[in-house]
């Protein structure tokens, strides 16, 4: 049996030590683990609250805090010493008597509120709780001691002033009863905080309460674990229970989709569940994303995380064109050659031109026959025009009688024949051919029942909510459809592209879940980000999506600070000052990162930077996706820039594009806005940018 478990605060406080004194630290846990004789032993601590409470010195004036069972000691944090005998009289530890899983909190503290509780209880008001009777509060998994502390609550200001204080586990149930919630809603929340279900809960019982909760502690066998375990960043170690949950499940019978607002840990589980799929070596597993550089950076993650290099092979990282790009290019014998933005609307605009883009006397525009093109035609796979007569119109809210659907497909052909003159095609073209070519196994044509072409056994999914249905259909045709095939993690809400697709439309029924704590953003950031996104449903993937209703930060930290100035040179002398005073407040340069709409902004931006000595990221909004940073400054939020006027289509042309174009390019800044891990600035020069929170 192990005889140590690791909690992330030790983790975190380890990282926080003096280089020399943590490298004494860990040395002296190395010995520790393995019951070496030079071992620190463990000392009792006068005055705990907790009789299994003890501390090990492990460095110069520094010491470990543990709770000890029979020879199981799980190490909770490591500080200077007066700080870490102080933890240890101050902290108790205890299991939750409803789901066995363990917790700490701080009961010094919570008996230092008392008095003024008990004050404010005496100044009138009805009690919080007063619904609920000490048994529904115990059946809760409430710790009896909290009881006479809860009766004298009297607001839900009350129990938010002690939320700081207690372990979730205790809060979030709560916190459901405070806000009106009944006793199935608080066993909800409960429910999201535990890993995994328990059978029989003895509260005297810690190890198995630490069995039962890899969110608080890490077991090391040997001295390779434990070097692991330090070396590694912590979510690849300790999962948030819903993570842990999603992510674990030994098999999902049918496609998965789990949805969550910004910084709810989508991709860390997309990374934890690729490397299960793998370790299991059912077969070759996927995890793809929409663009190359995140497929680039799931993978260095992916290393990072999985250190068997058998189990690492067999997960191939991704972005779906490049997947498409190689099964043509395999099938063809030769890279296929591909169509620049450029000559791509040069055509349009010719067939625009022409005599198809005209329909008793009106013309259709260059970007509506594209958009025709891409989220009609190629989106439901339309190959004739009878189909393509007889197809509903989903989003496209300009009707089109048969001869103006005759016209467009005039249209349409005639652009993709230039194509085929050229010997060119469109990513999504690929992607649909690529699609056709595994669909159309050898197999199929001797009637074969056999999974012909597919290449992968598992697919994971990050950033979803960017692929066209086209992209969607070549990931259905590379799976075979089997237990554990799809798992699929998106947040419709941040949907950079006009991409809506009914995954049950493409062949991919899903079950679907839903994340609602956001570890990334404090609730000041989020509350504002979700003001700036608009709270309600976002359309994609699924009928019926959630609006943003639900959607938690963790902690606190300051309110986004929007800035206005009067001319574009004073904001960039403003973002340049801005930025200078962060790096002299010692936030590192790689965590910073500033966002603009324009490429000209960028531009002015990155140079201003440069002359002031600053070498911050700086991007366009949509190089910012699926990234974070401690700090991110946007700036242009102005009228005029964003929403980008070239990118709205005139409402005279199509209304519901044009409501399309708006709901993008908002998503685009909650986007980068929602990368701030800590602070938020927000600057624009002349009018405010309509979408900006008021
Ligand atoms: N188990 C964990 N332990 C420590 N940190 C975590 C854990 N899970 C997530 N985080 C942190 O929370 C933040 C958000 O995680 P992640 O990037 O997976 O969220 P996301 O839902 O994919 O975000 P987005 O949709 O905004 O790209 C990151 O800082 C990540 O490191």
């Amino acid at each position: 049996m192990p005889r140590l478990a690791l909690s992330p605060e030790f983790l975190h406080g380890l990282d926080a030590l003096p280089r020399p004194v943590r490298r004494e630290a860990l040395l002296a846990v190395r010995r520790f683990l393995l019951n070496a004789s030079t071992a620190p032993h463990p000392e009792r601590v006068r005055n705990c609250r907790d009789p299994r409470v003890a501390t090990l010195r492990l460095a110069d004036r520094h010491r470990g805090v543990v709770v000890r069972q029979d020879d199981v000691y799980w190490l909770l944090t490591v500080l200077p010493d007066a700080e870490a005998w102080s933890y240890a009289q101050r902290h108790r530890f205890g299991v939750n008597t409803a789901v066995g899983i363990v917790e700490v909190w701080d009961a010094e503290a919570l008996e230092r509120i008392e008095p003024a509780l008990r004050r404010a209880s005496r100044s009138g008001g009805r009690p919080v709780f007063e619904d609920f009777c000490d048994t529904d509060l115990l059946n809760i998994g409430v710790d009896a001691r909290l009881l006479p502390l809860l009766r004298m609550m009297t607001s839900e200001a009350h129990l938010a002033a002690v939320e700081p204080l207690l372990p979730r586990s205790q809060f979030a149930p709560l916190s459901a009863l405070a806000r009106g919630g009944s006793l199935a809603a608080a066993w909800r929340e409960l429910d999201a905080c535990r890993c995994r279900a328990a059978d029989e809960v003895d509260p005297e019982d810690l190890l198995t309460a630490l069995r039962r909760s890899p969110d608080r502690a890490a077991f090391a066998a040997d001295a390779a674990e434990l070097e692991r375990l330090v070396a590694q960043p912590h979510w690849c170690t300790f999962l948030y229970p819903p993570q842990h949950t999603y992510a674990n499940w030994p098999a999902y019978d049918e496609p998965v989709l789990i949805t969550g607002g910004a910084g709810t840990g989508k991709t860390v589980i997309a990374l934890h569940r690729a490397a299960l799929l793998a370790r299991a070596a059912t077969g070759p597993v996927l995890l793809v994303t929409f663009s190359q550089g995140l497929a680039t950076e799931l993978s260095a993650r992916l290393d990072t995380m999985v250190g068997d290099e058998l189990v690492r092979k067999r997960v191939e990282v991704g972005n779906v064109d490049r997947i498409a790009h190689r099964i043509v290019a395999e099938a063809e014998g030769r890279a296929p050659a591909l169509v620049s933005s450029d000559d791509l609307a040069g055509l349009w605009q010719e067939a625009a031109a022409g005599r198809f883009g005209k329909h008793s006397g009106r013309r259709f525009g260059s970007a509506f026959l594209l958009r025709e093109w891409e989220q009609v035609i190629l989106a439901q796979d339309l190959r004739t025009l009878e189909e393509y007569q007889a197809a509903a119109r989903p989003g496209r809210s300009v009707p089109l009688d048969a001869g103006a659907r005759t016209l467009v497909w005039d249209a349409v052909q005639h652009v993709i024949g230039r194509l085929r003159e050229t010997g060119r095609r469109t990513l999504l073209q690929l992607a649909s051919e690529a699609a056709g070519l595994l669909g159309r196994a050898v197999g199929d044509l001797l009637g074969d029942r056999e999974p012909g072409r597919e290449p992968y056994r598992h697919i994971v999914v990050d950033e979803a909510q960017d692929l066209h249905p086209a992209q969607w259909r070549l990931l259905r045709a590379a799976v075979p459809a089997a237990p554990n095939d799809l798992f699929i993690l998106g947040d419709p809400h941040q949907r950079m592209f006009d991409t809506r697709v009914a995954l049950a439309d493409v062949g991919i029924p899903v079950r679907r879940f839903h994340l609602k704590l956001s570890y990334r953003l404090p609730p000041e950031i989020l509350s504002w980000g979700v003001r700036l996104r608009g709270g309600g449903p976002a359309d994609g993937l699924v009928a019926g999506n959630a609006g943003l209703y639900g959607y938690r930060g963790l902690g606190h930290g300051p309110r986004p600070m929007v800035r206005e100035y009067v001319t574009p040179a004073a904001e960039i002398a403003g973002l340049v000052s801005t930025v200078a005073e962060w790096l002299r407040e010692g936030v590192p340069t790689a965590e910073i990162a500033v966002a603009a709409r324009t490429a000209d902004l960028v531009r002015t931006a990155r140079t201003a930077l440069r002359e002031a000595g600053i070498t911050v990221k700086v991007a366009l909004l949509h190089g910012m996706k699926g990234l974070e940073f401690r700090r991110v400054a946007v700036i242009g939020v102005a009228d005029g820039i964003v929403p980008a006027p070239d990118a709205l289509t005139p409402a005279a042309e199509d209304p519901t594009a044009r409501a399309h174009d708006l709901q993008r390019e908002r998503g685009l800044l909650y986007v980068a806005c929602t990368r701030a891990g800590e602070l938020l600035y927000v600057s624009y020069s002349g009018r405010a940018s309509p979408f900006l929170p008021v």
